[in-house]
């Protein structure tokens, strides 16, 4: 079964409303140096983190500069796991993930995963921006995902660019451990639709 995270929750009424839909995780993004309208601060992720009912993995989703500065804001925010983005190097995120108490997953390029295999606990294969800023809404090739699946030892989180009308197909050709969306699920920049949630979600899961 594929997972499901569904990223950039900026309110409690949109946490509701993902937790309705079933999702298994959520992320929260503070202090990345990217206009975005999913953006919030640490106080703000810190309330949805605590808000959010047990059984459902909370993800700090960051672009820490300097990197040792994940460490604070990782502690204020208080999430299960700590998504890293920007231009680390793979000794750059392991020392990291050796510091930090939670879990770490890095945002990768397909061309740049094999390096970040085992570094941290997860790859999530997006299509990043120049900064190794996610929420492009841009798909990439699922078929060198796919590849990167059988090849790399670590869980591979599928991003970029998914939909409810995209996702039964990227799951059938990547078939990731988990599968991630922030902008594909918005009825408005920054806030989630609650239908799109739901279908998300259902179609993720194989069911029509
Ligand atoms: O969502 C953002 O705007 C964002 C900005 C800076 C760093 C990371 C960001 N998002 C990280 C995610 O995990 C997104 O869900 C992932 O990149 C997929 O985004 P999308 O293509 O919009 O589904």
């Amino acid at each position: 079964m594929t997972r499901v995270k569904i990223c950039g929750v900026t309110t409690r009424e949109d946490l509701g409303a993902v937790v309705e839909a079933g999702a298994d995780a959520i992320g929260v993004t503070v202090d990345v140096p990217v206009e975005t309208p999913r953006a919030i601060d640490a106080e703000r992720a810190a309330d949805i983190v605590s808000a959010t009912p047990p059984f459902v993995t909370t993800v700090l989703v960051t672009m820490p500069d300097p990197p040792a500065s994940a460490a604070g804001v990782a502690e204020r925010v208080g999430a299960d796991v700590v998504q890293l983005h920007g231009d680390l190097p793979p000794e750059g995120v392991a020392s990291l993930s050796a510091d930090l108490e939670s879990d770490v997953v890095v945002a990768v390029s397909p061309d740049d995963a094999p390096r970040y295999d085992t570094v941290a606990d997860a790859l999530l294969v997006d299509s990043l921006d120049e900064s190794g800023a996610g929420g492009t809404g841009a798909t990439h090739d699922w078929e060198r995902t796919r590849e990167l699946v059988s090849e790399l030892a670590s869980p591979v989180v599928l991003a970029g660019g998914l939909t409810p009308e995209n996702v039964a197909k990227a799951v059938e050709t990547v078939d990731p451990f988990a599968v991630d969306v922030a902008s594909g699920v918005e009825g408005q920049p920054g806030r989630k639709d609650p239908a799109a949630l739901e279908a998300f979600v259902r179609r993720a899961g194989g069911r029509p």
